[in-house]
């Protein structure tokens, strides 16, 4: 299997514009050490110098409005970001020209096709408690329109939003004030104990706003992050050091909704891996890219009737998982109709999807019980697509659903009548969401451009999919699908995925079936 760290040759440029902290845990210090452990290469635009240790904060002074326009103007000449993370802004002075600099760059990028994620975490208050900004009296406005996402904590965003957080209700609301005052995504941290937050958990809020390259379904959601709480006083620099990661990961093309999982992951494992250093709270280690799914956080839809977020230990245990896929599912065709399903069933294909996308098809229920009885006739595993409710009707092998058909369908009833179930995935987001429903397999897309399907994502490509493939092996069959072919097989493989999923590499082929048996042989033969 390829090693994903091995594939990231090309360390994209972020950019972290904070406050130095002498005492190494937080500000520059955490961001350029985030940032380089998640394979980015970091430049600094320091906003302000501080005397600071574990347990103090002795002085804070901000660099000169000079310096600070000269490092952003040297930087952008010959170090471009591909993205950017905010910390401690001194002064409102400092509000201003950064937000008048990033006005005139926006513009510059936008003529360039190119979009920067921009970051803000609005720090104000050390670890230790002593006040690093006059936090309360600045005005962040200036940014409207600027950012990509503000990371504000409880303490933060009450100041941000000018109102006592006194329940999780306040808090939702002020997140989405807060999102709408700025026109930015939020994520609205909940690690601080707090009288609005569960003190087992740590949940933070993710408010989505005209985020990039997300299924619509996702557009402008909120959802709670949740993950069991460490319990460790060595936290000093958590949220610079999630800031930073969310940049970094961003930076690598990942959306922002992916960013954030990854970054929480991070931030889980190096609170795990945290020590102390001083007399005062100890720092974060640094564990490079996140592995280990049990530090990826919950994920939880906010809904209108429900606003608190589940506990952790019933989640985690309640639901059953989907029939398990004995026999590896191997070369997945994708067809459209009965006739091509028949081809390829008589060609060997053990596994097969019917992928009836015309909503108008009068036929459609007679197809489905075809497919259902020529799979029993070849011993095949039929899945349905789309149409569970005649799947279970007709007792096909499985279904397979993507994530905006999950909103509208019943897995209860799908479990209940043991039907397998398959997944889409587009994102480590949507992973993890296909996960906690534990279905029989995953399939992940698009892993190069299609023209069978228009897709709201960009193609995830093989560096990506190696990345899911190292997070999910062992877990559950893994599929890839999109513009997938005999040239790309090989290095699909090489990613350590465990099935690929075709349509035209097959259907539109001259001799579909055998270029079913072609294809199928070079698989099970690399
Ligand atoms: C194996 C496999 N993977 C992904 C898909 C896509 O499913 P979905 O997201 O439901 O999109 P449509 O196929 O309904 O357009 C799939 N069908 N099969
Ligand atoms: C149906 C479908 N779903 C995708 C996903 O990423 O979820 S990509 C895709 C089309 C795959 O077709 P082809 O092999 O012709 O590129
Ligand atoms: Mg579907």
């Amino acid at each position: 299997m390829a090693n994903p760290d091995a594939l990231s040759v090309n360390r994209p440029i972020v950019w972290t514009i904070a406050g130095s902290d002498s005492g190494g845990g937080a500000g520059i210090q955490a961001d350029l050490a985030t940032m380089s452990d998640l394979e980015a290469h970091a430049c600094s635009v320091i906003t302000a110098v501080t005397a600071q240790s574990s347990v103090t904060v002795a002085l804070v002074e901000s660099v000169s409005s000079k310096m600070l326009q000269s490092q952003l103007d040297t930087l952008a000449s010959d170090l471009p970001p591909a993205a950017i993370k905010i910390g401690l802004l001194a002064d409102q002075a400092q509000i201003e020209l950064l937000a008048k600099w990033l006005t005139e760059q926006q513009a510059c990028w936008l003529q360039s096709g190119k979009n920067v994620p921009v970051i803000l975490d609005p720090v104000m208050v050390a670890t230790c408690g002593d006040a690093l900004a006059n936090g309360g009296g600045l005005d962040f406005t200036p940014f409207k329109g600027l950012l990509t996402l503000i990371t504000p904590n409880v303490s933060e965003l009450a100041v941000l939003a000018a109102t006592e957080l006194t329940s999780v209700d306040a808090c939702i609301a002020a997140a989405q004030k807060l999102s709408e005052t700025l026109n930015t995504s939020v994520l609205a941290k909940g690690g601080d104990n707090g009288p609005a937050w569960c003190q087992q958990q740590a949940n933070d809020l993710l408010v989505c706003t005209d985020v990039d390259g997300i299924s619509d379904k996702h557009q402008w959601q909120r959802f709670w992050l949740s993950s069991n709480r460490i319990d460790t006083n060595n936290n000093h620099g958590t949220g610079c050091t999630l800031s930073s990661a969310i940049a970094a990961v961003m930076a690598h093309g990942f959306v922002l909704n992916d960013a954030v999982v990854v970054a929480k992951a991070y931030v889980n494992s190096g609170l795990k891996a945290s020590y102390q250093i001083g007399q005062g709270p100890g720092c974060l280690a640094r564990t490079a890219w996140p592995k280990e799914l049990v530090d990826f956080p919950y994920i939880k839809l906010v809904t209108t009737n429900e606003i608190e977020p589940m506990p952790l230990k019933t989640y985690r245990h309640e639901q059953a998982s989907f029939k398990q896929i004995e026999e590896s599912l191997g070369l997945y065709p994708v067809v459209a109709d009965v006739e091509m399903l028949e081809t390829l069933l008589k060609a060997g294909a053990k596994t097969i999807q019917l992928r009836v996308k015309d909503p108008t098809d009068v036929t459609l229920e007679r197809s489905i019980i075809q497919a259902i009885s020529l799979g029993r006739d070849y011993k095949a595993r039929v899945f349905i697509n789309d149409h569970w409710q005649l799947a279970i009707k007709h007792q096909a092998y499985g279904v397979h659903l993507g994530q905006e058909d999950l909103i509208a369908s019943n897995l209860e009833q799908l479990r209940a009548a043991k039907l397998a179930l398959g997944l889409s995935s587009h994102s480590y987001f949507e992973i993890l969401l296909a996960k906690q429903h534990k279905p029989s397999y995953i399939a992940f897309g698009h892993i190069f451009p299609t023209t069978t399907k228009v897709m709201p994502s960009k193609p995830q490509g093989l560096n990506k999919l190696a990345r899911y493939v190292s997070l999910m092996k062992g877990e559950l069959p893994i599929v890839a699908i999109g513009g997938i072919d005999a040239a790309c097989v090989n290095s699909l493989k090489a990613t350590g995925v465990d099935d690929v999923a075709v349509v035209r590499a097959v259907t539109e082929a001259d001799d579909p079936a055998a270029a079913f048996t072609a294809l199928q042989q070079t698989w099970w033969e690399l």
